[in-house]
């Protein structure tokens, strides 16, 4: 099962870049990760976050594989422990899904039409992340959740 994040813009911050950079060599270690970065939509005082929301979102969706199981990432999602993101790759594995897409937003969050085509809306915490933290919480949460699937010493249960 290949597993591929699909989010807008690029990482500003060295120490993030750092972080997600060791958390998807660590991935990479249990399944084909791979990271797609779409372009920003320029922001400003004249922006209009629901037309940068719509622009972002048509071509996220145009990279997101018919067949792929796509969870979405947002604070008003479904959240489970990390035993339970653990189980559900797992669950994926079992069953033969090819592809797992996460899509996490830009600046201004995600459109309905990217939200409607998510399998699942994952919250990583209640509070609100910058989109760049949210890429290194989830690579982490998902190199743990593998961990605890081949039962390795990282989760400390
Ligand atoms: C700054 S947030 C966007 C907030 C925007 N106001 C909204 O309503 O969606 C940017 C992106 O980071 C991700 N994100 C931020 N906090 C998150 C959380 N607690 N759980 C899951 N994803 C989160 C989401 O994908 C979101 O679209």
């Amino acid at each position: 099962m290949k597993l591929k994040l699909i989010c807008v813009g690029k990482l500003s911050e060295a120490f993030l870049r750092d972080g997600v950079e060791e958390y998807a060599r660590r991935l990479q270690r249990y399944l084909p990760f791979s990271c797609l970065e779409l372009k920003e939509e320029k922001s400003g005082k004249k922006a209009d976050p629901r037309l940068i929301r719509e622009l972002e979102g048509e071509r996220i969706l145009g990279r997101i594989p018919p067949e792929a199981y796509v969870f979405i990432l947002d604070e008003r999602g479904k959240a489970l422990t990390s035993e339970g993101l653990a189980a559900l790759l797992e669950g994926h594995m079992v069953q033969g899904t090819t592809e797992l897409v996460a899509v996490i937003g830009g600046a201004y969050g995600l459109s309905d039409r990217v939200r409607q085509r998510g399998d699942m809306i994952l919250s990583l915490s209640a509070m609100t992340f910058t989109h760049q933290m949210a890429r290194l919480f989830l690579l982490e949460q998902l190199y743990r959740g593998c961990t605890i699937m081949r039962n390795e010493p990282y989760h400390n249960r």
